[in-house]
């Protein structure tokens, strides 16, 4: 059987084709899944043709080129060298994208060159950037067009975000918007996907195309590869590798045909056109939506450009997506719809508001987690420094306050209810009011109660001979012979005198159990009472010893004890020498 050739049809854009062709059985389509089942061992296509290797003269002419990195404007590379405070040392053998970007994975190769996914050290941003395989000079069509074809259109929510492109070595290296995954990768997973996400996609895809086709711009090769999804499931247009500036004569010279998959039937003779775009958008979105195994040529690549779909890809599509769809799949390009036009179309118009509102919302909470990441950020630096000042602050204080070689203030027993009373009463005022009494002739407690030994600290059980057991190990490992010479038994003895003599001494109201058990049994409020009494203790000793001290200080050798009890009153009597010498005048005088 004849089968025409897609060179040998002779398309016109009114006409219908003037070959008639038997249509072929429907069971010659099928769907991807269907065929990936019936061939058990289907493998990924191959890898599409690369010209890795340079020409020769290529390799010379680059190695003359200045290798230093520059940024492609509109116009053209500009002059003056790409500068980042991370691209430090021109010398190294790393390029500009190897010292600014830290690379993460290739997550896509393409017939221009290799998609990475980065990391950049100026932002902290995820990036994908694009890098020519080849060099520049072996690219047929304009080397610059993508990074021009970006830059020449504003951004939009629905296309891939260009942030800029450079030059480097003779390689061209386009920094763009991060994407989850292609639509191409989406649909191997899901194969057909369901028809309320079509309607999410076609409605994104169709303001990317309207708003390109405002700015004069074809895309030139729209299909589910050159379509990118975010993890919020916002879908972008990217790929610009092919793209028509209509206003730039340049390009239109230099047009390139894209996949032939979604290409449109006039495109084979003739040049794109918006509504070339708008056949290539219809085939990816009746692709996605039905899982059809689209094809590159053939019978089948006519049929599906006359209309010719089998039904039973259609019918669980809804009337609306349906009508909409082969209006798009139109033989004559006159007779599809603008992208405008499918916009104000009622079932998308319906949709349109809920998506807007989707992708705004999306947009300001993104906005609003950078803004608040950011902010944390300075308020954590913020913090940290306040706290650094006030830490520093703190040790100052702190040193300057107990002094490196000054002690450390004595612990003050927390106060309970209970204590308090006897706290006061044991406190300095206390032991002031105490003192008053003294002088006033009434024996106070303290002075009464028997002085005690330490050894008398715990009850009548043999806990000294422990205390003895426990000092004769670190006595005799001391090795000294004056300690090692002390047996315990005197030692015992003795200690079980003294207390006795202590515990019979004291009165039974003394006999306080807080002074007269283990200290290590002791209750928290026994052991207060207890250092409390102590401190008190000491403090008496010391008021004592001072008294005793003005009392027992010796007087001046060389003063008689006739004068003691005067100096004691404070009336010292002031030697004068002038009498002293008048005196010996008189002696000395007697004498002659
Ligand atoms: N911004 C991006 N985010 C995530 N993945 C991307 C991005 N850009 C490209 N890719 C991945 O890299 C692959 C190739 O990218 P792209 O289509 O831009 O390259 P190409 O060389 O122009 O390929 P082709 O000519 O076949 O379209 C894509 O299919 C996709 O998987
Ligand atoms: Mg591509």
């Amino acid at each position: 059987m004849h089968r025409p050739s897609i060179d040998s049809v002779e398309i016109s854009p009114t006409e219908p084709p003037s070959f008639s062709f038997t249509p072929r059985l429907e069971s010659d389509w099928s769907t991807k899944r269907e065929r990936i089942e019936k061939t058990p061992n289907y493998r990924c296509s191959a890898p599409k043709l690369v010209k890795s290797a340079p020409q020769i003269r290529s390799i010379i002419c680059s190695a003359k080129k200045d290798p230093s990195p520059r940024l492609v404007t509109i116009n053209g590379p500009s002059k003056t060298p790409l500068e980042s405070p991370h691209y430090k040392n021109e010398k190294k053998p790393q390029t500009f994208f190897e010292q600014v970007f830290v690379i993460h994975a290739v997550i896509g190769n393409g017939s221009f060159g290799e998609v990475f996914s980065v990391q950049s050290r100026e932002d902290s941003q995820f990036y994908a950037i694009k890098v020519s395989i080849a060099t520049l000079r072996q690219h047929s069509i304009s080397k610059y067009r993508e990074a021009e074809s970006h830059m020449s259109i504003r951004p939009h929510k629905n296309l891939v975000r260009f942030y800029r492109a450079w030059e480097e070595a003779d390689r061209l290296y386009i920094q763009t918007e991060l994407c989850d995954q292609s639509l191409q990768k989406y649909c191997s997973v899901k194969f057909a996907i369901p028809e309320d996400e079509i309607w999410n996609i076609f409605i994104d895809l169709l303001q990317a195309v309207h708003h390109l086709h405002s700015n004069d711009m074809i895309h030139d090769d729209i299909k589910p590869d050159n379509i990118f999804l975010t993890q919020e499931m916002i879908c972008k247009l990217g790929d610009f590798g092919l793209a028509v500036n209509l206003k730039n004569p340049i390009h239109m010279k230099t047009v390139e045909e894209g996949d032939a998959k979604y290409l449109a039937p006039e495109v084979l003779n003739g040049s794109p056109t918006k509504a070339s775009d708008i056949f290539s958008l219809g085939v990816t979105i009746l692709e996605a939506a039905t899982d059809l195994d689209l094809p590159s040529s053939g019978e089948e690549w006519h049929q599906l450009r006359n209309a010719l779909i089998p039904e039973k890809f259609l019918k669980n599509m809804s009337k609306n997506l349906r009508y909409l769809i082969e209006s798009m799949l139109e033989r004559n390009p006159n007779n599809r719809p603008t992208a405008e036009e499918l916009l104000e179309a009622p079932a998308i118009k319906e949709k349109l508001f809920g998506r807007d509102l989707y992708i705004h919302e999306v947009e300001c909470r993104n906005v609003a987690s950078t803004l608040l990441s950011s902010f944390l950020i300075w308020c954590m630096a913020f913090l940290s420094v306040i706290y650094d000042q006030i830490a520093r602050c703190h040790v100052s204080i702190h040193s300057r306050r107990i002094g490196p070689n000054r002690p450390r203030p004595q612990h003050t027993p927390l106060h309970t209810p209970i204590n308090s009373a006897r706290i006061y009463a044991q406190s300095i005022t206390g032991s002031a009011i105490r003192r008053q009494a003294e002088l006033d002739n009434v024996p106070s407690r303290e002075d009464h109660r028997p002085s005690i030994n330490p050894l008398n600290l715990d009850d009548g059980s043999d806990d000294d001979v422990e205390i003895v057991r426990k000092q004769k190990p670190s006595t005799s490992s001391s090795g000294t012979e004056s300690n090692s010479s002390v047996s315990p038994k005197p030692v015992r003895k003795e200690a079980k005198a003294v207390r006795r003599l202590t515990l019979d001494k004291m009165k039974p109201e003394w006999r306080d159990p807080c002074f007269i058990r283990d200290p290590l049994n002791l209750t928290e409020e026994e052991r207060t009472a207890r250092y409390l009494r102590i401190r008190i203790k000491e403090m008496t000793n010391d008021e004592n010893d001072r008294k005793n001290q003005i009392d027992e200080r010796p007087p001046p050798n060389s003063c008689p004890s006739r004068f003691r009890s005067r100096l004691r009153g404070g009336n010292v009597p002031l030697l004068d020498f002038n009498k002293l010498d008048m005196k010996d005048k008189k002696d000395t005088k007697d004498k002659k």
